[in-house]
């Protein structure tokens, strides 16, 4: 199924003024960052005031990295969307009362057909670049042309997007939706407005080309 658009998620969201602006240009859901290693991450109470904040048809996704069942648990009343971005296995993926998605960093050798079947119960594989020792956010591109045109799962493609490189991603890959985090930052955890909204720009311009 080819999809009419590309969806849109700005990850790390850590501000009013950048959830608004992101709302603005047109957000398909927001992404909050809650594994205390990153410097994007909000606390609880910081969800919530986002999480509230967040209108109607607009997703909360949380971000989480190899964390006690928990804390997500905890977090989930505020959010709509799982998204694990460590080794978490399908069986604990699944073991929250919300639809997730897998983030897979793209080393060498991932099989993405057997990726797809062990995580059959995903609403979507996420694919970032893969640095050994960071689990994500690195602002680093990969080999788009690794991506199975075929693979059984929406591919929502990640990793070092920008304004600048998101059409050029969107023609190769052809994705569900495209994830963005660094490259409309103008220091980490807050978002450039103009980045954001030309960032949004570049996805209408190359979805209304066609794609
Ligand atoms: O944003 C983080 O700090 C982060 C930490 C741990 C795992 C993932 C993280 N971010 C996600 O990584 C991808 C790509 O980000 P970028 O656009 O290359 O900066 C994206 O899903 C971020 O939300």
């Amino acid at each position: 199924m080819t999809p009419a658009r590309t969806r849109v998620k700005f990850c790390g969201i850590t501000r009013e003024q950048d959830l608004d602006a992101a709302v603005a240009a047109g957000a398909d859901a927001l992404g909050f960052v809650l594994w205390p290693g990153s410097q994007r991450c909000i606390d609880d109470a910081r969800l919530a005031e986002l999480g509230a904040r967040t209108p109607a048809f607009v997703a909360r996704v949380g971000l989480f990295v190899d964390q006690d069942a928990d804390e997500v648990t905890r977090a989930s009343r505020h959010l709509d969307l799982l998204q694990f971005h460590g080794d978490e296995t399908p069986q604990y993926c699944a073991g929250f009362e919300r639809p997730w998605i897998k983030a897979l960093r793209m080393r060498d050798g991932l099989d993405l057909h057997a990726a797809a079947k062990a995580y059959h119960g995903a609403k979507a594989l996420l694919l970032d670049a893969y640095r050994p020792g960071v689990p994500g956010g690195t602002g680093e591109t990969f080999d788009w042309s690794r991506i199975p045109a075929n693979l059984a799962k929406p591919v929502i493609l990640a990793g070092g997007l920008t304004p600048d490189n998101v059409a050029e991603a969107i023609a190769a890959v052809r994705p569900f939706a495209v994830d963005v985090s660094g490259g409309i930052e103008a220091t980490r955890g807050c978002k450039d407005p103009v980045r954001l909204a030309s960032f949004a720009a570049a996805v209408r311009g190359i979805d209304n080309a066609g794609r």
